[in-house]
């Protein structure tokens, strides 16, 4: 656009110079044969008054030797010619009438584009006695004003492309850093790398920007950091929390909630792939006694000691939970058989019945096991769960420290 409007300016200019040339050398011309016409027509005043043709005559050709002259004639004052000289072998011309009829007792000119004419009263004192006729041709003009243009045109030309080159630069030079900011921006938009920074190559109004662009970076950056420790802590807090709401504090096991979901879960898992899968309810025996011989505390070391123990004869794909008090629940996935279950329902109660000492005294400490199977015995939680119970009190009755099957797996 600015390359458009300089040229538009510079053209138009050069229209206005060169019409304006054209137009005052032609007036300069116009008014040097107007001074001519007059110094000629003052020549040849006396030889019109003495009818001196031949003298005329020779004044009319030495007159003639001025360039772009076409024609310079001598008319009476009857508009008979007394003299005259023409350009070129045309034939002589006869009279000219003049264009005014003033011109015999005035200056008058005609110009067109192609020549000029001049009509100039010859006078002796106040007296006319003659017109003098001067027609001369602009060709040379209009070619000295062509000439001009065309050299004019040239130089504007040049110049139109010099501004180009130079916009072009000036153009790159301020743009540059403002296609950089706007890569950069697409590429933190994209990559979120809040890292990066602009390079600031100025210290103009787009260095500025590049300035303020850097410094909103900053911000976000350390925004986004500060974001990101807040969302690690909340994790970590909600992981704790999660954490301390499925575990049993004083044993470490997972607690009653846990075991409730992780049993849904399985059960599902379980059924889907048609896998075996048993409950063990556990409840240790005699821990009243223990609790209210060897107090609270000897009872809390036992429940730890007797967990510890459980745990360590489980397999690590079973799922050790303490329901509450003393009572316990194992899950056992994926099971060959149900005899694999009764085995490990034995081992359990032989880890717990091992002698075990808390301040030098042994307690008399066991564990019950009731057994059921899904999808033997139930295929939901809580008949699982109430199977196992069942199975557990069955056991119990049966004088403890033993295991039992639920009915429908055939104790
Ligand atoms: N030390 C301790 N005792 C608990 C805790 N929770 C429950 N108890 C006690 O555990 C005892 C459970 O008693 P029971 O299971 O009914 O009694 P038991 O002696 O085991 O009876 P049997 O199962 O028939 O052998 C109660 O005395 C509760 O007060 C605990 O976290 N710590």
């Amino acid at each position: 656009m600015n390359l458009q409007l300089l040229s538009v300016t510079m053209l138009l200019t050069f229209a206005l110079l060169a019409t304006a040339t054209w137009y005052v050398a032609r007036g300069r011309q116009v008014h040097a044969a107007q001074l001519s016409a007059q110094l000629l027509a003052n020549s040849v005043s006396p030889m019109m008054v003495f009818a001196d043709r031949p003298a005329a005559q020779i004044e009319l050709e030495a007159f003639s030797r001025r360039s772009d002259l076409l024609l310079v004639q001598v008319q009476t004052p009857a508009g008979a010619v007394f003299a005259q000289w023409q350009a070129g072998s045309g034939a002589p011309l006869s009279r000219i009438a003049p264009p005014l009829a003033a011109a015999r007792l005035a200056d008058a000119t005609s110009v067109t584009m192609q020549e000029l004419e001049v009509w100039a009263p010859i006078r002796l004192k106040d007296e006319v006695v003659g017109v003098l006729v001067l027609r001369e041709s602009l060709a040379g003009l209009r070619m000295a004003v062509l000439t001009l243009s065309a050299a004019a045109a040239a130089l504007i030309a040049v110049a139109i492309l010099i501004a180009w080159r130079g916009l072009l630069l000036v153009q790159r030079r301020a743009l540059a850093p403002l296609v950089e900011l706007s890569n950069l921006a697409e590429h933190i938009a994209r990559e979120r790398d809040y890292g990066k920074r602009a390079a600031v190559y100025r210290r103009d109004e787009v260095g500025r920007l590049t300035e303020r662009f850097n410094d909103m970076l900053k911000r976000i950056e350390v925004w986004q950091a500060d974001l990101h420790q807040q969302l690690e802590q909340e994790q970590e807090a909600g992981q704790q929390f999660q954490q301390l709401a499925h575990r049993d504090s004083l044993t470490g096991l997972p607690n009653r909630l846990f075991f409730q979901g992780e049993l849904q879960r399985y059960l599902a898992f379980s059924t889907e792939h048609d896998e075996l899968m048993a409950l063990m309810f556990i409840d240790l025996d005699n821990f009243k006694t223990v609790n209210d011989k060897h107090g609270h505390d000897a009872g809390d070391a036992v429940l730890c000691e007797v967990s510890r123990r459980m745990a360590s004869v489980v397999r690590s794909r079973d799922v050790l939970c303490r329901l509450g008090g003393d009572e316990f629940a194992l899950i056992l996935p994926a099971l060959p058989d149900q005899e694999a279950a009764e085995h490990l329902a034995q081992r359990l109660i032989d880890a717990v019945r091992v002698t075990l000492t808390i301040n030098g005294v042994v307690m008399p400490i066991g564990a019950t096991v009731g057994l059921a199977f899904a999808p033997v015995d139930a295929t939901d939680a809580t008949a699982l769960l109430n199977a196992s119970d069942q199975a557990m009190y069955e056991a119990k009755r049966a004088g403890k420290n033993t295991y039992r099957r639920a009915h429908s797996a055939g104790t």
